[in-house]
């Protein structure tokens, strides 16, 4: 960044939707999540005068799913998420994107201070060419703030680990279905199998089950559970001083889950929604 106190924002550009944080310098003012925004709304971007103008634009109230203020100091300004910095700009500040939605990113060019991140951005070592942006940025963010080697476990749209050594370097990873996906897939893709909504068993569902959303749910939730635990087993064998953090939007949900059955690894997690933006904020403080 050009000054120590500038305001930029960056937005994940997941499968799902998208992930926002505001930052003033190297300080993470707020956070939240959005649905994909439409390309009309994109084009309007330019011509907001403020910074809340801008915000409401690309979240209005209804829409913002999560928000996190992690400012010490919370604002006395209208807008809850916009901070009462002197220096609002005249122009959208600058927005630093990681898409791995390509037809997503393509619609965000006409916003006029945009930079998207490509993988030759992030200092991680021993990537592949189509290696996820995600997945790099997070395990970058996560390995920058707590150390390496790390593992990072992501329960987005994909449920994905990817790992690094004391090296800095990739180690490598895996890609299953997230949870949304599993029960979505099952639902669209057979004939009897009804689609299955989760936010109506918050605590774990019996093992056997005797009707079908039942046995849908145990089968989706067992499996899962028994998949994160195994390549965390696996992942603790490999190096000493090792690290787990997860994010992504199932992960309370699977934590919750985690908690109740295999409690002594769960422990062992670091729950951060953030990697994202600490990635982000690796690569912009580099710059200077
Ligand atoms: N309000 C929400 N809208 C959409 N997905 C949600 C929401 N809350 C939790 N989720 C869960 O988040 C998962 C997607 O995770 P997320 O990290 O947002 O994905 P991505 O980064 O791939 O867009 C879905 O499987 C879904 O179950
Ligand atoms: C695996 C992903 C689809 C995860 O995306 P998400 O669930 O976060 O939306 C994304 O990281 C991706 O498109 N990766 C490219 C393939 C790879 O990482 O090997
Ligand atoms: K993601």
């Amino acid at each position: 960044m050009r000054e120590m106190g500038e305001i930029w924002l960056a937005l994940e550009i997941g499968n799902s939707r998208l992930h926002w944080a505001l930052f003033i310098g190297e300080t993470l003012y707020s956070a939240w999540d959005t649905d994909h925004i439409a390309e009309s709304v994109i084009q309007q971007l330019a011509k907001c005068q403020t910074l809340d103008h801008l915000l409401l634009a690309i979240s209005p109230p209804h829409q913002k799913i999560r928000e996190e203020n992690t400012s010490s100091s919370p604002s006395s300004s209208s807008s809850p998420s916009s901070p009462s910095s002197p220096s609002s700009p005249s122009s959208p500040p600058p927005l630093l994107v990681a898409s791995v939605v390509p037809s997503q990113t393509a619609i965000w060019q006409t916003y006029p201070n945009i930079r998207v991140i490509t993988l030759d951005q992030v200092s991680l070592k021993g990537v592949y060419p189509t290696l996820g942006i995600d997945r790099a940025l997070a395990l970058w963010g996560a390995g920058k703030m707590w150390g390496f080697p790390m593992l990072v476990i992501d329960a987005g749209t994909a449920l994905t680990f990817t790992a690094a050594d004391a090296n800095q370097c990739l180690v490598g990873g895996a890609i299953l279905p997230g949870l949304g996906l599993q029960f979505a897939t099952l639902g669209q893709q057979t004939e009897q199998l009804p689609l299955v909504e989760m936010q109506n068993f918050p605590s774990l569902p019996p093992r056997f089950a005797l009707n079908t959303t039942g046995a849908i749910q145990s089968g989706v939730i067992y499996t899962i559970l028994a998949g994160i635990k195994d390549f965390i087993e696996a992942w603790l064998q490999l190096f000493p001083n090792r690290k787990i953090a997860i994010k992504g939007g199932d992960r309370t949900l699977l934590l919750n889950y985690l908690q109740a059955l295999y409690p002594e690894i769960t422990v062992r997690l670091i729950v951060e929604p953030n990697l994202i933006f600490w990635g982000m904020r690796e690569i912009v403080m580099g710059d200077e």
